[in-house]
């Protein structure tokens, strides 16, 4: 594959990590931070690719910057971010799709905790698009022996998944941090899913996307792992330390935290049951207990499965 140019915007963990993917690939990277010293405005001038990875916080106005810069008529956009815009609660490639016009957006998420990747342990991703082409272009310069891409046509599922398995993974820390062993692990994540896809499928997504990588595969790598910074702030929170606390020893961001109250806001318009979500957003905002959200979600009214 001839050599492409990469604008990677936000060098953050996700930004670097994906950046370094490609430049073993042999394209060329370059990578755009706020305190760097070039400009977002030179560092997109000419590339073929545009990657965003920065945090949700920062997706609106990075996009709106991009909008009002010259950028190539055939450049693809990449989004790796995952989270929901708390203004409108849509996801970052909406707002991405705004700001680059009929050029095609790309969602790139799946299981894939940088840190793993960082050490060169395989891992598979999913990169998604309406342009399959598009989808494509992306997996060839990102695929390697360490790094295996496949390709989907459901952006918003692929883009779902990864966003909303950062409020369970919150929820399975707590599990862990109060011990509560495998079962319920399993009964946590698998309930879990379903809430996902409920809410998922009645946002536009495919039910089936929610059990490939982006979802199940998500699910299972950021809820199993101390890696995982949303995983953190739960199993933190159930050990009695105070979120402002956590979050300021967090290396890197947690999206979950914003995302749960995004997420509780959407269910409540469109009349969604989202109980783990919603036993989060009591912890999250220090209403709750961990204990005392167990007891609620066990003691709920029996139901069918
Ligand atoms: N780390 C991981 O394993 C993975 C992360 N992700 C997702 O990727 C995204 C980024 O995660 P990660 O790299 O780990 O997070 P970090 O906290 O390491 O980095 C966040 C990045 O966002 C940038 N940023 C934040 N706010 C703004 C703003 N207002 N304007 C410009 N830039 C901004 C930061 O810039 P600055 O450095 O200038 O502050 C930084 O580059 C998240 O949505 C995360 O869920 C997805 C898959 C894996
Ligand atoms: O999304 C991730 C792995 O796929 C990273 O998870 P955290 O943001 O919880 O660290």
């Amino acid at each position: 594959m001839a050599p492409t140019r990469l604008a990677v915007i936000g060098a953050g963990m996700w930004g670097s990590t994906l950046g370094q993917l490609a430049a073993h690939n042999g394209h060329h990277v370059s990578l755009w931070s706020r305190h760097g010293d070039r400009s977002l405005a030179e560092t997109v001038a000419d590339a073929e690719i545009l990657l965003s990875a920065v945090s949700m916080k920062g997706v609106r106005p990075v996009a709106s910057q991009v909008r009002d810069l010259p950028i190539r008529p055939d450049a693809i956009l990449v989004t790796a971010t995952k989270g929901l815009d708390p203004e409108t609660t849509c996801t970052p490639s909406t707002i991405w799709q705004d700001a680059v016009g009929d050029r095609p957006v790309v969602v790139l998420a799946g299981p894939n905790l940088s840190k793993e990747i960082q050490q060169g342990l395989p891992a598979a991703t999913v990169v998604a698009s309406t342009d399959f082409g598009a989808a494509e272009r992306v997996q060839g310069i990102f695929s390697s022996m360490d790094f295996r891409v496949y390709t989907n046509r459901d952006p918003l599922g692929v883009e779902l998944g990864g966003t909303l398995k950062n409020v369970m993974a919150i929820a399975a820390g707590v599990c862990d941090g109060l011990q509560l062993g495998t079962n319920a692990k399993a009964a946590l994540l698998t309930r879990g899913l379903a809430e996902m896809i409920r809410i998922g499928s009645d946002w536009g997504a495919q039910v089936e996307t929610f059990y490939g990588l982006s979802g199940l595969g998500d699910l299972l790598a950021t809820c199993n792992s101390p890696l995982s910074r949303n995983y953190q702030v739960g199993y933190q929170l159930a050990r009695d330390r105070g979120l402002p606390e956590i979050l300021a020893d967090l290396e890197g961001t947690a999206e979950g935290v914003n995302t749960t109250a995004v997420l509780l806001d959407r269910a409540r318009r469109r009349d969604i049951s989202m109980p783990i979500s919603y036993q989060v957003g009591l912890l999250l905002d220090g209403s709750i207990t961990p204990k005392a959200a167990l007891e609620a979600l066990m003691g709920r009214e029996s139901k069918p499965e």
